[in-house]
């Protein structure tokens, strides 16, 4: 393997390559079950970094990757990390103006994607101006370019075959991709490795720029928390975590979900996935688990292959963990980690440190858990301004709510030709940098964090201000209602429930109302509001987008119709 200090992503795998070469790196799920080893990724990447190589790609170029999910998908952004070029993950169930915009913002240079993905970058505009580097996936129709088909072949044709060249025991080396681009520099930890994007849930998406050291140190946090183990089966729902699984050995199953819909899944062909390759370890957000659980619990069924369950992307509900622990074996740890695209991992608490911590202090928000070794978390107090720079008395008195602000090896850069957006969320201390998370939280005495909720979505009622996370967990789990949100007509609070099917809403209402006036917190909340189903984030579709939901309760509210 090329001893070159690419990105740690693709040493890591393919060292698993070099040691471990028929350990299976990937299998996809669905009805069209494929699977790819360590060797056979290593042998692809080599193969389609040569490649891109000659397609044009250079190293340090923005790509854009359009790609269903799949090997192709990981050989691709092995490949393209190992020639040192960027990917820009856009999620592809934005809207397509947001995903236009966010194109916009990292004026890729080359452009790969499936047909579907190269007729909107003409039909819609996406990198359209910027992109001169065109590679298709699949048929090139009226567009220009090259497919990856004939580049590979082309590469091929160019790189001589070791095996015919020299017979024996000890192989000539090859030529690699780093050999097809001769004389320009690996890349370091310092260069850009790709361009991440916020999931969009407050706002339009912010592009983060994450350095191969960022990358480096999520792997490092991810892997303190033990969640997988060489050769042991992972899936998650969020595909760039399964690239994660390959620098940790792990073998990543890739199940047949639409990133563009990932709510949409079918949780029977999870589940069957999850069975049929032993799956050790699942990453979801709340949403899909929740669905996923509820399909399991109807039917009495246990993932049995299961040890850990990780949630991450939105606040865990105790009765999602209640159905989640359901149906898996009793020994099986389910862990909520906190994070976000700027700074990921933050904090992670098990499951039943996060039943018992409810217990004892309900109405007090969504406990985190501490914050993980070498991550540093204060509380600094609340406002919606710019900080300049660092001072002691920024931070509140220990146990008050506040603004969580981090600083860790794995914080990312400033956002992408957003200095506004940057401002607001970074503070300058000296030689390091605190990421401000946008959430509002508290240290507990244990010196673990508590989620109260999003900044921007506090509501600012007269008497003072709400948190949502404060109010929803006490609300949750009151029957007929799968999730109550709390949101701000103007100034005035108003609970919008999201019903279960098969309920009567006069009874619902009467039981949020019953359960609001038994906690100080919530007993002046009078306005309740019925939203079929919730906007959500299309990323994780389990973020409530309040933003878009308070708008609706006050055109709906004005209009008298409740
Ligand atoms: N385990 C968790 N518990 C509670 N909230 C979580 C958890 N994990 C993530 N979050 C929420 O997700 C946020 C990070 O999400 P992400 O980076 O995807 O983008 P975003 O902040 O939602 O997007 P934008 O800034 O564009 O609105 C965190 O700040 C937090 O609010």
């Amino acid at each position: 393997m090329t001893p070159v200090p690419v990105s740690e992503l693709v040493t890591r795998a393919e060292r698993w390559a070099a040691d471990r070469p028929d350990t299976l790196a990937c299998q996809v799920g669905g009805r069209a079950p494929r699977s790819a080893s360590y060797g056979e990724m290593a042998r692809s990447v080599e193969e389609t970094a040569a490649a891109l190589a000659l397609g044009g790609v250079r190293p340090g170029m923005r790509t854009v990757l359009l790609v269903r999910p799949g090997v192709e998908l990981g050989v691709l952004v092995l490949s393209l990390l190992r020639l040192g070029a960027v990917p820009v993950m856009v999620d592809p169930g934005l809207p397509y103006a947001a995903v236009r915009r966010c194109l916009e913002r990292a004026a890729p240079e080359a452009f790969i994607g499936v047909p579907l993905a190269q007729a909107a970058r003409l039909a819609l505009g996406w990198a359209r101006r910027t992109s001169r580097v065109v590679i298709t996936v699949g048929p090139r129709r009226f567009w220009p370019g090259s497919t990856l088909d004939a580049l590979r072949t082309a590469a091929r044709d160019l790189t001589p075959d070791p095996r015919a060249a020299t017979p024996g025991p000890t192989p000539a080396p090859r030529t690699t991709a780093r050999g097809a681009v001769p004389g320009l520099p690996a890349p370091e930890p310092g260069d850009l490795a790709l361009i991440a994007y916020t999931s969009g849930s407050t706002g339009p998406p912010k592009g983060v720029p994450l350095r191969h050291r960022h990358l480096t140190a999520q792997l490092d946090l991810l892997a303190g928390l033990e969640l997988i183990r060489a050769g042991a089966p992972v899936l998650s729902t969020f595909i760039p975590f399964a690239l994660g699984a390959a620098a940790l050995g792990a073998t990543a199953v890739l199940p047949d979900l639409d990133p563009r819909r990932p709510l949409r899944f079918d949780p029977a062909a999870l589940a069957a996935d999850i069975r049929r390759y032993r799956v050790s370890t699942l990453f979801a957000a709340p949403a899909l688990l929740d669905r996923l659980a509820r399909h399991c619990v109807a039917r009495g069924l246990v993932l049995d292959s299961l040890e850990t369950v990780a949630v991450a992307g939105a606040p865990l509900p105790l009765p999602t963990l209640d159905r989640v622990r359901a149906c898996v074996p009793g020994a099986a740890r389910v862990l909520s980690v906190y994070g976000a695209t700027e700074c990921l991992p933050v904090a992670a608490i098990e499951g039943a440190e996060l039943v018992a911590a409810h217990a004892a202090h309900r109405g007090a928000g969504t406990c985190l858990g501490p914050p993980l070794p070498g991550v540093e978390v204060r509380v600094i107090g609340v406002t919606d301004g710019p900080i300049a720079r660092w001072a002691g008395n920024l931070t509140v008195p220990p146990g008050t709510v506040g603004e969580f602000v981090v600083s860790s090896p794995a914080v990312s850069d400033p956002y992408l030709e957003d200095p506004r957006a940057t401002a607001l969320a970074r503070i300058p201390d000296g030689d390091r940098v605190w990421h401000r998370m946008g959430d509002l939280g508290r240290l507990d005495e244990h010196g673990r964090l508590w989620f109260a909720g999003r900044k921007s979505e506090r509501v600012r009622a007269p008497d003072g201000d709400l948190y949502t996370d404060h109010v929803e967990t006490l609300l949750a789990g009151v029957p007929g209602a799968r999730r109550v949100a709390l949101v701000g007509a103007g100034p005035r609070p108003v609970l919008v429930v999201e019903p279960e099917p098969g309920f009567r809403r006069d009874l619902v209402r009467a039981g949020i109302l019953a359960e609001a006036a038994r906690h100080p917190r919530t007993a002046g909340l009078r306005e309740v509001l019925f939203h079929r189903r919730f906007p959500v984030d299309a990323r994780h579709n389990s973020k409530i987008r309040r933003d878009v939901l308070a708008a609706w309760a006050a055109r709906r509210s004005r209009g008298g119709s409740r």
